[in-house]
Formats: C-alpha cells, structure tokens, sequence
C-alpha cells in the first residue's frame, strides 16, 4: 500500500469524563472512499471532527495519542494550514449568504490569492469539479442561498475543493437531501474519489457499502473492523460487525 494519508495511533477522545474514542489505531488510505459507519453515539462524527481539528473549540474536549497526516502530526499544526489541506462538508447545506463566486473564493482569499483571472479559474475549476458548473455559470453573481439544497451541498463541495485539500471529510453530506439529489452526490463522491481522499461518515448503511472502497466500524468508541468494503461485506472478523451489517442493531 502507498503512504497512508492519516496515520492513527493509540487515539483516546474525551468530552470530560467521556470517553468518546478508546484507543483508536488505523492507516487511512490515500485517494481512496473511506465510509465510516456504526450505531448512534459510537464516535463516528467525533472521529471525522479529530482530522481537522474541528473538536479544538469544545471546552471539555481533549485527545491523546498521534494523529498523523503525510507523517506531520495535527497537534503540531497551524489550524489554518490543516484546514487547506483537510477540506469539510457538513450535514446541513451551509454556503454563506453571499453570491456563487464570493463562496468559491472565500477560501483561496484567505490564503492570499487577489488576482481576478486566476479568482475566477479557480471558481470555474472548483464548480466543474462539483458538478455545479454548467447549472450555475450564468449565475455566479446570484446569492447562493437560492440555489437548491443539492446545489448548496455541491457548492459545499466546491467551497471545499477551491483550496485544492488532500482530503476531504463529508459528515453525513446527503441525510438533508432528496433522493435524485442524494444519487447526483453518490456520483460525484465516486469521481472526486480518483483525485481526492475521501472520508465519510454516513447512517446509510447501503450509500456506504455502495460508495466505499473501505469501512471502518464503530461500536461505543471501539474501531471494532477497518477493512477494505468487499472483505467486510462478504467476511466481516468480528461478530458485532455481522450483526450490524445484517441490521440486527443499528
Ligand atoms: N460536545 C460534546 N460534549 C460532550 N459529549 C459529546 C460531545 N459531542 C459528542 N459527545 C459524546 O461523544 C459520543 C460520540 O458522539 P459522536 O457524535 O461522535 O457519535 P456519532 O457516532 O457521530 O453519533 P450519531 O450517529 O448519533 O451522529 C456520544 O456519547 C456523545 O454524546
């Protein structure tokens, strides 16, 4: 296998006395689809947040172990820096309530880019990427609050990608859309997946079975199996991830 891009060790999450995440050892795999799944409170959403240190804020929140990305460890990161290189998109639709163009480039601003020319390729580039593009190019100046709830995830999406990330974590990205809009995601994850590592955390057991390369299972804060989608599927190690797959629990 290539260098993984996330590089685990030994990681412990606590919230106060919670122990949200126990002793947590992986290798994420680069430019591959990474679903993690397991029931409700099993640590999933606290595991994605630890990759771009989005937990910083939580007063409660502390962590131990290494977390690594390309062999630098998060902790010793600028945040800022981290961020550029880890790209997130939430559950909800959040784009900012401003035009099209101005939420592409608010990303590539802050990391100091000023020429118009090359604002507006990288606004091209990153909504072609999202499969927003040919919807939206007549419409850059329009306020991106009117656009549909699939067109604001993909302009998430674009958001993201405008800082060219390596990775790109998506926290439950389709739970707030329709069904032809969930499928147009699907899609999308699958062809960002040959440039980009993707990471995803996802209640829908089959959408992560259908768009992963890799599961990584959950259970009360244990990373009970972590294996590639086609050997947890047909021969899962651990008795807790067959039932969970067989919808025994959920
Ligand atoms: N800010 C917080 N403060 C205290 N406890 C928290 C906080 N965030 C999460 N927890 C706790 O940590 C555990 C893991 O939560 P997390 O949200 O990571 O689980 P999850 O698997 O993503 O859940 P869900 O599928 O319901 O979104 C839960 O017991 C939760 O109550």
């Amino acid at each position: 296998m290539d260098e993984p891009i996330f590089k685990i060790e030994k990681l412990n999450v606590y919230y106060g006395d919670k122990h949200a995440l126990k002793d947590v050892t992986c290798e994420i795999p680069k430019k591959k689809v990474t679903a993690v799944v397991g029931p409700s409170g099993c640590g999933k959403s606290t595991f994605l947040r630890v990759l771009n240190r989005m937990n910083d804020l939580i007063p409660s929140y502390r962590h131990t172990g290494s977390v690594k990305l390309l062999g630098n460890e998060i902790l010793d990161m600028d945040p800022v820096i981290l961020r550029k290189h880890v790209g997130m998109v939430f559950q909800k639709p959040n784009p900012f309530p401003k035009t099209i163009q101005e939420n592409v480039t608010y990303g590539p601003r802050i990391h100091g880019i000023k020429n118009r020319k090359t604002l507006r390729e990288i606004t091209e580039k990153s909504l072609k990427q999202a499969a927003l593009w040919d919807e939206v190019k007549d419409e850059l100046k329009k306020n991106a609050t009117n656009l549909s709830g699939g067109q604001q995830q993909r302009l998430c999406i674009a958001r993201a990608l405008s800082v060219e990330p390596d990775v790109l974590l998506l926290d439950e990205p389709t739970s707030a859309l329709d069904p032809i809009a969930t499928q147009r995601m699907e899609t999308l994850i699958e062809e960002l997946s040959d440039k980009y590592t993707i990471i995803i955390v996802t209640h829908n057991l089959q959408q992560a079975l259908r768009i992963s390369d890799y599961v990584m299972f959950f259970y009360v804060g244990d990373l009970v199996e972590f294996d590639t989608t086609e050997k947890i599927t047909s021969n899962p190690r651990d008795q807790r991830t067959s039932e969970y797959l067989r919808g025994i629990f959920s």
